[in-house]
């Protein structure tokens, strides 16, 4: 059926395991991810951005949701992932989703609160869940670009501040990852003493984070030894991410490494294949890797499996 978030949360808190989040804005992603979980028997969260829904219109994802419902029977949380304002959320728990974000990181303090309770005001009179953000993740990634020196931490007290008032159901924040594949120009880091003190200040508050792909330097490679040009690709080492599945993080966006996982498979059998002109030839292979990804991040990152 489709669920909240509630129910895989509650567990996530109080055990080491985090949900995986894939994003996904096709058949082939959708099936791919799905059919991982469902033999992880792992809990799962789809989630859509405003530019998924422009790119393969809001109707086909949900029925191709509810398809995968159909033929796996799990459980999955259909989520808006950065809704930018109360319209776009209100459409889509109208539409039938079970959990929207709703994302003021950009704007003041001030102003992050009075839209999140607006939105949580509408959501959980739906029955619906709201994830917010405080605290602004650096990086480019279509339309979530953020200027890197505006890229500011959360603030542990600002955040249980900002829970108290909005009423938000998970905090989406910022420790140092960004979204896209260039997360890091040094070495990979974490900031794990902000993490631990914001889940001191909210510790029944389930966490997120965004930007939380490792950018598999094998991908990295097979994309770039097949036609590829994506030189000094680099995210965040999956240690960490387990790490702070520890410490109050619940959810886990994912959606560059399975990105990579695809078209590194597209690039290869194209590369291999000159006379091929069947979609289903690269676009299968394409699903499997996708499938692969995500078993490995539920099996041996995010420690979801049998949750
Ligand atoms: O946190 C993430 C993904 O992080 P990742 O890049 O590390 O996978 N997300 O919220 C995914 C954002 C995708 O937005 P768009 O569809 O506009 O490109
Ligand atoms: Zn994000």
């Amino acid at each position: 059926a489709l669920v909240t978030t509630k129910e895989m949360f509650e567990k996530a808190l109080k055990s080491d395991f985090a949900v995986g989040a894939f994003n996904v804005n096709n058949m082939e992603i959708i099936q791919g991810i799905v059919e991982a979980a469902a033999e992880e028997k792992a809990p799962l969260i789809l989630q859509v951005s405003a530019g998924a829904r422009k790119y393969a219109k809001p109707a086909y994802l949900m029925k191709l949701v509810e398809a995968a419902i159909l033929d796996t029977g799990l459980d999955i949380c259909l989520h808006l992932d950065h809704g930018e304002d109360f319209e776009i959320c209100k459409k889509c728990v109208d539409d039938g989703f079970t959990s929207v974000m709703i994302d003021g990181s950009k704007h003041p303090f001030e102003e992050n609160i009075r839209l999140t309770k607006e939105v949580v005001e509408y959501a959980h009179a739906h029955g619906v869940v709201v994830e917010a953000e405080l605290g602004k993740l650096a990086g480019v990634e279509d339309n979530i670009k953020v200027d890197q020196k505006a890229a500011t931490y959360t603030d542990p007290e600002e955040a249980a501040e900002f829970v108290e008032r909005t009423g938000v159901d998970s905090l989406a924040i910022a420790i140092g990852t960004s979204h896209g594949a260039y997360k890091f120009s040094g070495d990979p880091s974490l900031d794990f003493e902000r993490l631990k003190k914001i889940h001191e200040m909210i510790p029944n508050t389930p966490l997120v984070l965004h930007g939380a792909s490792t950018v598999l330097p094998e991908f990295v490679d097979k994309c770039n030894a097949y036609g590829g040009s994506i030189p000094g690709a680099k995210g965040v080492p999956e240690d960490m991410i387990t790490e702070a599945a520890k410490h109050g993080i619940c959810k886990v966006n994912i959606d560059t490494d399975l990105r990579l996982a695809m078209t590194a498979e597209v690039r290869k059998y194209l590369q291999e294949n000159p006379s091929d002109f069947d979609p289903r030839k690269y676009l299968g292979p394409a699903r499997d890797a996708i499938k692969a990804m995500v078993q490995h991040k539920i099996k041996n990152v995010l420690k979801a499996s049998g949750q």
